[in-house]
């Protein structure tokens, strides 16, 4: 992996978009109690002909949650179907096999299909939970008959009364796992450096706080992108940045309170609450769930200097960490890092597992958390005698590139300028000062921000499968296709 001094970009794989097959559909609305959804029906339908799913409430409620098509018996074969140009589809020994292309063939086992059916039976259209009991499905299970269809899949399953599975193409294309197709990648992220500066990202508070979300949606975009985003314009009161931090979700209250108001008077028991230099570092540490983000408001500094703010990119840096030293970055990534906080006489906090975890967490492979505050560590006992100077020397590597001018990004923060920050990528810090500072924020649990981001990303950057079934299976607000569920 090459970088530039300035930005590293890892770009989006390709997106492969599956065939788009709700053209002509006739969108009709209804009602189940109080929620409002809405069904595709087919052109080809006849008005009135509603394919009955076994109960009399399910089929009403399940037709809703699929176009309502036509039978065409001519093409209800035993074991396989296709229908021109549609992917083929075949009951196997224990699996059914779809065909995509000639080249290109997806299996499904019976159970999974039968485990994954979203028909108002076997998945609540509301709650999205699972009402089919997984494990009364006969091991065996096998459909009786299966069908393509325009817009996905109908899989008969033998029952007393008949039970139609349905499942959308794409729906089944994203979620292949024999073998695995193309899958959506994961949101684009732009690795920095100090030169950052030319262009951070921002938005302006009256974006991050509009009515319809979009600039809220713009925020959290780009602090997912980048991993923090400045927010301009911001009314300089703790009031009006505890308002915008419940933008993003609740706040997460610690130790240290809910929203947070400090200065350098220990009013805890934290060197944060002091005129020190922080050296770059994420938060809480010593929490088994380290928050997920941090907002940073500056509304007073006066009678001093210093207290500049820095940020650095964890993941630009161990970039470079695993391009100069890989045993050293493997050893960040394996080596598990106890932390505490015990600053507070009621509070003498330590992650679970007490020895902690790596410095570089991944998943997968991907580097998914930095996890880094050389204070708050605590005592390292758990090394293998042979490994201990190794590791000295894999942190010093690490420090050296974290401290490195090529890394790190110092800005003055002033009031109206507030600051969001990716605790699990982006670490922070502040250079020594003098006078009377003080800084107010808050965390979001990291749970909160991502819940967040997929709610703004379902209303305006939906997945694929969500933007071709929503027109019929969208049910309070949220497609039951959903790619997250
Ligand atoms: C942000 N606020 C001032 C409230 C607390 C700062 C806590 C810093 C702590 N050493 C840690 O790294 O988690
Ligand atoms: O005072 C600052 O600018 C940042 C303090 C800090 O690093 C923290 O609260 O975690």
């Amino acid at each position: 992996m090459w970088r530039s001094t300035s930005c590293l970009r890892l770009s989006a794989v390709g997106k492969r978009s599956a065939p788009s097959i709700l053209e002509g559909a006739t969108v009709r609305r209804s009602k189940i109690g109080r929620y409002t959804y809405s069904r595709a029906i087919s052109t080809t339908t006849t008005p009135g002909l509603i394919r009955g799913h076994g109960s009399t409430r399910q089929s009403s409620a399940a037709a809703a949650l699929k176009p309502v098509q036509e039978t065409h018996p001519e093409h209800h074969e035993q074991n396989s179907s296709t229908l021109g140009d549609l992917p083929t589809s075949r009951i196997d020994d224990r699996k059914v096999v779809v065909g995509w292309d000639a080249q290109t063939w997806s299996r499904y086992h019976h159970i999974w299909l039968r485990d994954h059916c979203r028909c108002p039976q076997c998945f609540h259209p509301v709650t999205k939970q699972r009402l089919v009991n997984t494990f009364e499905i006969p091991f065996d299970v096998k459909p009786v008959a299966v069908e393509s269809k325009p817009e996905g899949l109908d899989v008969t399953w033998p029952s007393t009364q008949p039970h139609i599975s349905f499942y959308p193409w794409s729906w089944l294309q994203q979620n292949s796992y024999d073998p695995p197709l193309a899958r959506a990648p994961p949101p684009e992220k732009i690795l920095w450096g100090s030169k950052i500066l030319q262009d951070p990202p921002t938005v302006t508070y009256e974006e991050a706080m509009s009515e319809d979300e979009r600039g809220l949606f713009k925020w959290l975009s780009n602090t997912e992108k980048f991993g923090f985003c400045f927010i301009s314009g911001v009314p300089p009161t703790p009031e009006a940045t505890e308002e915008l931090s419940r933008r993003i979700g609740f706040i997460r209250e610690t130790q240290y309170g809910t929203f947070w108001d400090f200065t350098s008077d220990l009013a805890k028991g934290d060197t944060a609450y002091t005129t020190l230099a922080l050296g770059a570092h994420t938060d809480t540490t010593y929490y088994t769930d380290p928050c997920g983000l941090q907002l940073f408001h500056l509304l007073e500094h006066s009678g001093g200097s210093g207290g500049a703010t820095l940020l650095v990119d964890g993941f630009y840096v161990a970039s470079i960490l695993k391009e100069l030293h890989p045993t050293a970055y493997d050893l960040l990534a394996r080596v598990r890092v106890p932390s505490h906080a015990a600053g507070e006489p009621s509070a003498l906090y330590t992650p679970t597992p007490r020895s902690g975890y790596p410095v570089l967490r991944h998943s997968d492979g991907e580097l998914i958390q930095v996890r880094w505050n050389n204070d708050d560590r605590s005592v390292v006992n758990h090394l293998e005698p042979g490994m201990v100077e190794e590791w000295y020397d894999a942190i010093k590597k690490w420090h050296q590139l974290l401290t490195s001018a090529d890394s790190e990004y110092w800005i003055q923060l002033s009031p109206g300028t507030a600051v969001v920050v990716d605790n699990h990528r982006v670490l922070h810090g502040r250079s020594a000062f003098t006078g009377k500072r003080r800084m107010c924020g808050a965390y979001i649990g990291v749970d909160e921000y991502r819940s967040k981001l997929a709610v703004l990303g379902e209303k305006f950057a939906p997945d694929s499968v969500v933007q071709e079934t929503s027109a019929y299976a969208t049910v309070n607000g949220r497609s039951i296709w959903n790619m997250l569920l």
